[in-house]
């Protein structure tokens, strides 16, 4: 700001007053009320006697202090706005996740322990994602629909020690798939209707043990409608659909794929997640999922998708998701771990935005310390 302030010490330092003389005449123009003046006062002539509007819009009176700049703000993120995604796995010792600085592969204790913390600050809904021993790992993906499986084990864990917390559940074979798609391959491809057939034994098998939200990571075409009726005809009415209806075939997802050691066997995501390049393509996935029943829709990934999230709210009254992940995480950690970016500021910022953008929901490795943030600063 001090290369373009108006600088009184200009002079005195030597140094030439860098603001023209009549951009600073803006700040002296004569106040438009004149209690002795006629009804022409609000209009006054300047040299070259053109009419001028005095200067009367000034939003900077909105920001004048943090009291005023608190009253007037649109958007705030509160922990209850966010999902907090946990990694678990069968051993009983946690492991950290290198390309994701302070998230780890938990143990079923610490998995809950972990819970139990994000609660008492306000975060109360989580998703969880299982790393899965490669000798349970098939085509398949059976172990996906195991209800002695990792994650339904998991859920009635945290279901029994929290009851009115919301857990949500990935659907998709990835996890589970000795090829790393997120369907059963044949011939180097990614089966839809088959695959489908198996996540609906997923969500099922999640819904028996607990889960309130089933969120279908898939991008099979469909699958929304044939999980929806699924559900509904084992009982399950109540469990939710958070589909994750615009999941971009994206590079941000590298670190999840270490922490889940799922990177695809072969090929790459690109016949089912979407392009990047792609926007209106959005708007399909969002009228199938909501016309199949989807009760919320997920953008996925989030910074560099913001253009998606407001796309979708403004074309669908239903709950907008977005997911903050793993690359964008680590790319905040990285800057901030080297000094150059000072992480609180970054991130709270970076949450407000997604709001801003017109996400109702924010899945973040970042919940629980933003939490802790918003219970020491007060909300952003
Ligand atoms: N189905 C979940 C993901 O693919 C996670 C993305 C990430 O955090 O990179
Ligand atoms: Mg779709």
């Amino acid at each position: 700001f001090s290369a373009v302030a108006p600088s009184s010490t200009g002079a005195a330092t030597g140094n030439p007053d860098p603001v023209d003389k009549s951009m600073r005449g803006i700040d002296k123009e004569p106040s438009t009320f004149d209690p002795t003046a006629g009804e022409n006062a609000a209009l006054k002539r300047n040299n070259n006697d053109q009419v001028w509007v005095p200067q009367r819009a000034r939003p900077r009176r909105n920001r004048k202090n943090a009291t005023m700049r608190g009253m007037v703000r649109e958007n705030i993120v509160t922990p209850s706005n966010f999902i907090y995604p946990l990694f678990i796995h069968e051993e009983n010792y946690n492991q950290a996740i290198e390309s994701m600085p302070g998230c780890e592969r938990h143990s079923l204790e610490s998995m809950l322990k972990e819970v139990g913390e994000a609660y008492n600050l306000g975060v109360k809904t989580f998703v969880l994602f299982p790393k899965v021993p490669d000798e349970l790992k098939t085509n398949l993906g059976v172990e996906a629909y195991n209800p002695e499986g990792i994650v339904p084990r998991a859920l009635r864990l945290i279901k029994a020690a929290y009851p009115d917390s919301i857990v949500c559940t990935d659907v998709a074979l990835d996890p589970y798939s000795d090829q790393g798609h997120d369907g059963v391959v044949e011939n180097g491809k990614i089966l839809n209707d088959v695959t489908i057939n198996q996540l609906c034994k997923q969500a099922v098998c999640q819904a028996r043990a607990g889960s309130d939200v089933v969120a279908p990571s898939d991008m099979m075409d469909g699958r929304v409608k044939a999980i929806r009726d699924a559900l509904d005809s084992e009982g399950f009415t109540d469990v939710s659909i958070l589909s994750y209806t615009a999941k971009y075939a994206s590079a941000y997802y590298g670190p999840f794929r270490d922490a889940l050691d799922s990177h695809p066997g072969f090929g790459d995501k690109k016949t089912y997640q979407q392009d990047p390049a792609n926007g209106r393509e959005a708007l399909i996935e969002a009228a199938l999922d909501a016309a199949e029943g989807a009760d919320m829709l997920m953008v996925k990934p989030g910074m560099p998708y913001l253009d998606i999230i407001r796309r979708l709210k403004d074309a669908s009254p239903l709950p907008i998701a977005a997911y903050h992940v793993s690359g964008e995480y680590a790319m905040i950690k990285a800057a901030c771990e080297k000094g150059w970016l000072n992480e609180k500021d970054v991130v709270m910022e970076t949450l407000t935005c997604f709001k801003r953008a017109g996400a109702d929901i924010i899945l973040t490795y970042y919940a629980k310390q933003a939490a802790q943030w918003i219970e020491q600063d007060g909300l952003y």
